[in-house]
């Protein structure tokens, strides 16, 4: 049996009269170890508003609540943690934004030296990707699940899987040792919805 645990990221676009239950029941379906508040192209009073709705959904079930992209928000809204890309704000300006309790992960593409430097500054996790096609968004790199075992055997730091990930082709990425698969489109777009994908996922990172 796999320690490997989802990790769901927010649909794109999201309705706050119907997106909190329909996060609240994917979270009740299934293990879910982080739900990540990815909104791109919308004002901060938009991601307040959002974070207000979300973070208790997700903390009053013991699922960490990570905030994509803003550290400043995150440390004010009550954020478990932030994500970070290479664009983004700075690991190094993160972590002394949200604090030495706080997670933050960073985004390293394929890249074993960026992987590296986030693991030595002190990164909580690391995301590689993306490992398959996704509409969600653009990727930057093509990751091979090879990057995933390499990275296992060195370090003890958690490594996070993402990009295009489904219920149909995870299997890989969790041979290869990711600690998490981050989702979006492969759990809000299943075909028979969100709680029948969290559940899916669960039975195939069990190897069932
Ligand atoms: C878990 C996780 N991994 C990677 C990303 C991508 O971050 P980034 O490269 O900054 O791109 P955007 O998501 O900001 O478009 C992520 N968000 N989460
Ligand atoms: C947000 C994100 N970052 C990626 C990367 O490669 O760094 S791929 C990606 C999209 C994740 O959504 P989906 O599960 O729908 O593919
Ligand atoms: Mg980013």
């Amino acid at each position: 049996m796999s320690d490997c645990r989802l990790y769901l990221i927010t649909p794109p676009r999201i309705d706050l009269a119907t997106f909190p239950a329909q996060l609240a029941s994917a979270l009740d379906a299934g293990d879910v170890a982080c739900v990540q508040l990815r909104l791109k192209m919308v004002g901060d009073d938009d991601i307040r508003r959002a974070i207000d709705a979300l973070r208790p959904i997700a903390q009053d079930r013991d699922v960490a609540f990570i905030l994509n992209d803003r550290p400043d928000l995150a440390a004010t809204g009550g954020c478990d943690g932030v994500h970070v890309g290479q664009e983004d704000t700075p690991y190094t300006q993160a972590r002394k934004i949200m604090g030495r309790d706080a997670i933050v992960g960073v985004t390293c593409h394929d890249s074993r030296h960026l992987a590296m430097v986030a693991g030595e500054d002190g990164a909580d996790y690391v995301a590689f990707g993306a490992f398959f096609d996704t509409a969600t968004k653009e990727p930057k790199a093509r990751a091979e699940p090879e990057i995933l075992s390499w990275w296992q055997e060195m370090m003890e730091i958690p490594c996070v899987a993402i990009g295009g990930i489904t219920v149909d082709n995870c299997a890989a990425l969790v041979k290869a040792g990711a600690d998490f698969l981050a989702v979006s489109g492969g759990v809000w777009n299943h075909a028979d919805g969100p709680v029948a994908a969290v559940k899916a996922f669960n039975q195939r990172i069990a190897g069932r």
